[in-house]
């Protein structure tokens, strides 16, 4: 899960992607990047760090052009600590073009050996990013018919690289001289939407926030393998690319990752999120009778929708009993588990008063790692709660994610191999309550009939691009630097009373 922009205009877009850039924020907190062309140049800026960071005043002003695009990076491929793998990536041939990617492929070794040996193309970084890039140039090269390109050589070489590629993409690329491209792949896995303003500005971007809190009007989704190819004219071209489209978007995009004033793929994250607290209320009075919680407290941030309408379903107040630090980052996306436990305390504080001598139910989201729980569950403790309860919006994450969701591993994830009274034996609380993921699927789902399955991976471990083996998962955690040496094996942590399943 990444943050892209594309823009193309008729006035400078570099403030533009900028501004679309901070309200993509909460999609990737590592780097960040920008390109605009003007002529026929290119012109980039990209760097660790979040947006406000890498980007000055003086970078701001090299950024000359009326077209451009934009990436935040959460990283789940390659090197987490590397400045040569924030996006976006550049080659010359053919014409010159700059990609950015939100997704991870699945079988990007396999494409790196084939783009060295059969396309003699180089690769520099272990991005799965940047072979997805060397990808397209070599099957547009080979669809381009003359110069200038027409918009059908375009079509024909993303037809080539949905065939090619394996995984989750949603891509913005811009040819040189020619326009901007954006697609998505057969599943639809990442979102993607378009939208236009009233100078006639096109954007396209990951969420309908970046449009709507930049003055354009969110006009349609991508569809699942379609491509749009906007030339810089500001004309609008697309055509269905894959031969077997289903859009099968991601849930976790709508329990966590996406921000809830946005709409994606027709389905309000905020109303989805409400909902799942409704069928999560049904989970709760089957496990602690309503008239034994005295107060229900959110963890924020991304679990208030839901936490709010199960207050409201169970009659039982609800407060707001933990301040966030607005200055620290979703602790989550961040790369390595010493930072991410350090961030919890940091970032959450308790108000006492909430909780002294009272039956608390704390909601959250979704318990990943357990990192979040575990701290909170703690605090609550500390802060004189009698009894703590924990209900998790989404059920249990028990299978590694290889869509972009920086969950590779088994072993990380609390919920693995372990019965949910085991769970709440590490985490520590005096009840767990967990959506069911039937539920959840529901709730999410019953917003738009259209959507026939999700891709719910990480929750019931069905892969919807074809079945995903250990020896692929292990295969594609090969080359990933900045996750193994910090991540904790929560398979280690020790039960209190129990032996671990
Ligand atoms: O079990 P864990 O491994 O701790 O992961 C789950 C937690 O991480 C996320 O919060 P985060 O701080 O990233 O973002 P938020 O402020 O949007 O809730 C999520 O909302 C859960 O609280
Ligand atoms: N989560 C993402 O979308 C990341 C994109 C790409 N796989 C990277 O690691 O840079
Ligand atoms: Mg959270």
């Amino acid at each position: 899960m990444c943050g892209i922009v594309g823009v193309v205009s008729t006035t400078p877009v570099n403030q533009l992607i900028y501004d679309a850039l901070l309200l993509l924020q909460h999609r990737g907190q590592d780097a960040a990047g920008i390109v605009t062309q003007q002529g026929r140049k290119f012109f980039m800026h990209k760097a660790k760090g979040m947006v406000r960071d890498v980007f000055r005043t003086r970078n701001m002003r090299a950024l000359p052009g009326n077209v451009g695009l934009g990436q935040v990076r959460y990283p789940t491929a390659g090197n987490a600590y590397s400045e040569e793998e924030a996006q976006p990536f550049y080659v010359n041939a053919p014409f010159g073009i700059v990609l950015v990617h939100n997704g991870n492929l699945t079988n990007a070794q396999t494409l790196r050996t084939e783009l060295f040996q059969t396309d003699h193309r180089h690769t520099n970084t272990e991005s799965d990013s940047e072979v997805l890039l060397n990808v397209f140039a070599h099957e547009l090269e080979r669809a381009t018919a003359g110069v200038p390109l027409s918009p059908e050589d375009v079509f024909k070489a993303v037809r080539a690289v949905h065939k090619r590629i394996k995984g989750s993409y949603a891509v913005i690329a811009l040819i040189a001289g020619h326009g901007l491209l954006a697609f998505r792949d057969p599943h639809g896995i990442r979102p993607l939407a378009i939208g236009r303003g009233a100078d006639g500005t096109v954007m396209v971007g990951s969420e309908s926030v970046a449009l709507e809190g930049t003055s354009h009007v969110f006009e349609r989704n991508i569809e699942p393998g379609e491509a749009v190819f906007i030339t810089l004219d500001g004309t609008v071209h697309s055509a269905q690319c894959a031969d077997n489209p289903q859009l099968n978007p991601c849930i976790f995009e709508f329990v966590y990752l996406a921000r809830p004033d946005s709409v994606l793929d027709g389905i309000s994250v905020y109303q989805a999120r409400l909902n799942l607290g409704e069928a999560l209320a049904k989970r709760v009075v089957s496990t602690v009778p309503p008239n034994e919680i005295d107060v229900i407290i959110p963890i924020p941030e991304s679990s208030r929708p839901s936490a709010t309408q199960l207050a409201h379903l169970l009659g039982v107040p609800y407060r707001e009993g933990f301040v966030k630090n607005r200055y620290v980052g979703r602790t989550f996306i961040m790369p390595g588990q010493g930072v991410r436990k350090k961030s919890v305390r940091q970032k959450l504080n308790v108000i006492a008063s909430e909780f002294k001598g009272r039956n608390v139910l704390l909601v959250d989201d979704s318990i990943v790692r357990g990192t979040t729980s575990r701290e909170i569950v703690q605090m609550a403790r500390d802060a004189g709660a009698r009894n703590v309860y924990l209900a998790s919006a989404a059920p249990p994450v028990r299978y590694p994610n290889v869509y972009g969701i920086d969950m590779p591993t088994s072993s990380e994830l609390v919920a693995h191999g372990r019965t949910v009274e085991e769970i709440r034996q590490v985490i520590g609380c005096d009840a767990l309550i967990y959506q069911d993921v039937d539920g959840m699927k529901k709730a999410v789902g019953s917003l738009n009939k259209a959507i026939v399955g999700f891709d719910a991976s990480c929750f019931d471990g069905t892969y919807v691009t074809g079945d995903i083996t250990a020896d692929e998962i292990a295969r594609l955690n090969e080359g990933r630097v900045g996750v193994e040496e910090n991540e904790e094996d929560t398979s280690r942590l020790a039960l209190p009373n129990a032996q671990d399943a």
